[in-house]
């Protein structure tokens, strides 16, 4: 049996104000997995990855971290267990790329303790395994979107936390930075990291997903393997776009093709 921090959630509500934005989420996530949660715009992706999280207060039942509830855990705690990159992630003006990811030590560090040996050592893996290290002395605004997404992942990673949640990790990078960070992902994941990512683009979540979670207007409406889940029908039923679905000649993964409007009946 696997030794690695587990996340659930059971019937979890959330609400924005008066709306009810996660109406009773169920969601298991497995030690070791990479699950990518898709579903169309505004159907609660964030909040769900935020409330996992303990960024978003919930209004009815529970996260579960290692069984017990989250809630019931200090954030130090937390933290050496569950990191998160949420959207628009910030930072001080001015800092450099090692200074941020030595931020990722802090729950592993008391008030008035240096910086360890420990410390120094996790801090560079960290930045070796995000291909951040030739970056340590620049300033995280002189960085490219790509380089910066890989910085916070550094720093998320410095954390030395089972899981990481990921909040569209690709958003506003270009097609070769977004590979470069679903390639790190991936092999974060194989080095035994669990990762949740909420992502866009349904090919890329197909080919690195082990795990797809569906929802839709606040709901799951689906979970399980990309090449059980995502059929012709079922992505036109939840995106409302009429498709083929091919095997990805590289992977073998599902290949959603949309069909031109004129195709489409
Ligand atoms: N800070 C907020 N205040 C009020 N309403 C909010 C807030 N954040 C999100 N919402 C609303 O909650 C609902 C779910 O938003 P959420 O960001 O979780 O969806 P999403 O699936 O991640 O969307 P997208 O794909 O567009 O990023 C939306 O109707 C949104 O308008």
């Amino acid at each position: 049996m696997s030794t690695k921090s587990r996340l659930e959630a059971q019937a979890l509500r959330a609400h924005h104000g008066p709306h009810e934005v996660l109406k009773g989420i169920d969601i298991a996530l497995p030690a070791g997995s990479f699950t990518v949660i898709v579903g169309p715009n505004a159907c609660g992706k964030s909040t769900l990855l935020r409330s996992l999280a303990q960024l978003h207060p919930s209004s009815g039942g529970s996260v579960l971290l290692d069984g017990h509830p989250i809630a019931h855990y200090r954030p130090r705690d937390r933290a050496r267990l569950l990191a998160v990159l949420p959207q628009g992630a910030e930072a001080p003006e001015g800092i450099i790329v090692a200074n941020l990811v030595a931020r990722g030590r802090h729950p592993h560090r008391s008030l008035f303790q240096p910086w360890t040996a420990a410390d120094q050592s996790a801090m560079e893996a960290a930045m070796e395994a995000a291909g951040v290290s030739q970056l340590a002395e620049r300033t995280l605004e002189s960085l490219s979107g790509g380089q910066r997404q890989k910085v916070w992942i550094a720093m998320a990673l410095a954390q030395g936390a089972d899981i990481l949640l990921l909040d569209e990790p690709t958003t506003f990078l270009d097609l070769s930075h977004q590979i470069d960070v679903l390639e790190l992902c991936s092999a974060l994941n194989c080095a035994g990291k669990t990762i949740v990512a909420v992502l866009h683009d349904l090919n890329q979540a197909a080919r690195y997903a082990s795990r797809l979670v569906v929802m839709r207007a606040g709901e799951i409406l689906a979970q399980g393997l990309p090449e059980d889940l995502l059929t012709p029908g079922f992505i036109d039923e939840v995106f409302h776009v009429p498709c083929i679905v091919i095997a990805d000649p590289l992977t073998g993964k599902p290949l959603i093709v949309p069909k031109r409007a004129a195709l489409a009946n």
